[in-house]
C-alpha cells in the first residue's frame, strides 16, 4: 500500500539534456518521494542546475519523460506553479523596493490558491522573521548585502508555502550563523510542513545535515543514490579507531567498530583512553566516487552502488 512518506512527487526517466549539440544530461533517472530533503550533488558544470531547471519548469528538455506534482513541467498550468517554489541561483528585481513590499506583492499572487491544509501566502512579518531580515524589511534591495539577498531570495522561494521547494546553491554567501539557521528553516519545512525539498549545494557538510538522501551527478547520469550513511558505509567499508594506552597513541582499521572497541575495553579495561571512532564521511564518498568519475570510470562507480544497493534488496 502507498504511504504518504512513499509517494513520488517527481519522477523523471531517460532525461536527456543537449546544449548546442554539447551533451550534458544523458540519461537522468530518478524519483523524489513525498516529504523527503533530497541533495542533488555533482562537480561544477555536471548539470544540477540544468536538471532542477528542467523540473522547476523554466527550461525545455532534450529528451526523457518528467512529471512533478502529477504534470510535465514544461506544459503545467498556474495551479501547479503556486503548489512548488524556487530559489535560483541568482535573481533580479526591482532595486528600490524594500523586502517587505517584495514579499507583500508576490505573497498576493498565492492567495488565490490558499487551502485550509496550506494557507496561503505565508504572513510577511512571520516569514521576515524567519528568514532573519525582519530588522532590515524596510531597506532598499539595492542596499543588501550578498547573504542578506540569499535570505530574501529563500523567503521568496517559501512564501507560497510550497509542497514542493527547489532550492539551488541556497547558502552559498551565508555567514556561518545564517547557514546554521537556514538549516533549521529546512529541517523545520520538512518535519512540521511536511515540505519536499530538492536542493543543490557544494558545502557537504550541508548534505550531511539536510540530506534524508543523497544524490551524485556524474558524466550526465546520477552515479550514486543513497542515504548519507548508505554512502559512506559503500565506499570505505572500515572504521577507524583511535586511542592511547599506557602514554601510546594506537590506530586500527576495523570492519566492526562496536566489537572491536567492546574487545578492547574486555582486554585493557580503564587502560584505554581518547577513544575515537572515524568513520568514512560524505566528502571521503562524493570524492571517491568523483574521482572515479573523473578517471574515466563513470560506469563502474554507477555499477558499484547499483550492485551494493541490489544486494541489500537481496538480503
Ligand atoms: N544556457 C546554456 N547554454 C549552453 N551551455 C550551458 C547553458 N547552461 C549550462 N550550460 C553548460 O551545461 C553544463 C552544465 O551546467 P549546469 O549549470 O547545469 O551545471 P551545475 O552542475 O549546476 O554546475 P555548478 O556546480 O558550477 O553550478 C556546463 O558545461 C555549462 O557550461
Amino acid at each position: 500500500m502507498e504511504t504518504e512518506a512513499s509517494r513520488v512527487v517527481a519522477r523523471v526517466r531517460g532525461l536527456r539534456m543537449a546544449y548546442a549539440g554539447t551533451d550534458v544530461l544523458t540519461g537522468v533517472d530518478l524519483d523524489i518521494r513525498a516529504g523527503e530533503v533530497l541533495c542533488l550533488l555533482g562537480p561544477n558544470g555536471a548539470g544540477k542546475t540544468t536538471t532542477i531547471e528542467i523540473l522547476e519548469g523554466f527550461r525545455m528538455r532534450s529528451a526523457g519523460e518528467v512529471t512533478v506534482l502529477g504534470q510535465d513541467p514544461a506544459h503545467a498550468d498556474e495551479d501547479w506553479r503556486a503548489r512548488t517554489g524556487v530559489v535560483l541561483q541568482s535573481w533580479r528585481d526591482h532595486p528600490r523596493w524594500s523586502p517587505r513590499r517584495l514579499l507583500d506583492q508576490l505573497g498576493g499572487y498565492y492567495a488565490p490558491y490558499s487551502t485550509p491544509e496550506r494557507p496561503r501566502p505565508y504572513g510577511t512579518d512571520d516569514l521576515l522573521a524567519t528568514v532573519g531580515l525582519t530588522e532590515l524589511a524596510d531597506r532598499k534591495l539595492a542596499t543588501l548585502s550578498g547573504g542578506q539577498r540569499r535570505r530574501l531570495d529563500v523567503a521568496v522561494g517559501i512564501i507560497g508555502r510550497p509542497e514542493l521547494l527547489f532550492l539551488d546553491e541556497p547558502t552559498a554567501g551565508f555567514d556561518p550563523q545564517a547557514r546554521r539557521e537556514f538549516h533549521h528553516l529546512v529541517r523545520r519545512l520538512a518535519e512540521s510542513e511536511g515540505t519536499t525539498i530538492l536542493l543543490t549545494t557544494h558545502d557537504l557538510d550541508e548534505a550531511e545535515k539536510l540530506a534524508d538522501r543523497v544524490l551524485i551527478l556524474a558524466g550526465g547520469r546520477i552515479v550514486a543514490d543513497d542515504t548519507v550513511d548508505g554512502l559512506a558505509r559503500r565506499v570505505a567499508g572500515d572504521a577507524e579507531v583511535r586511542w592511547s594506552m599506557g602514554g601510546e597513541r594506537f590506530v586500527e582499521s576495523v570492519a566492526d567498530a562496536t566489537s572491536f572497541v567492546r574487545g578492547l575495553f574486555e582486554r585493557h579495561g580503564e587502560g584505554v583512553a581518547d577513544l575515537e571512532v572515524r568513520r568514512a564521511s560524505l566528502e571521503d564518498a562524493y570524492l571517491a566516487l568523483v574521482q572515479q568519475h573523473e578517471s574515466g570510470r563513470a560506469d563502474s562507480a554507477a555499477r558499484l552502488f547499483r550492485d551494493a544497493t541490489q544486494s541489500e534488496v537481496d538480503a
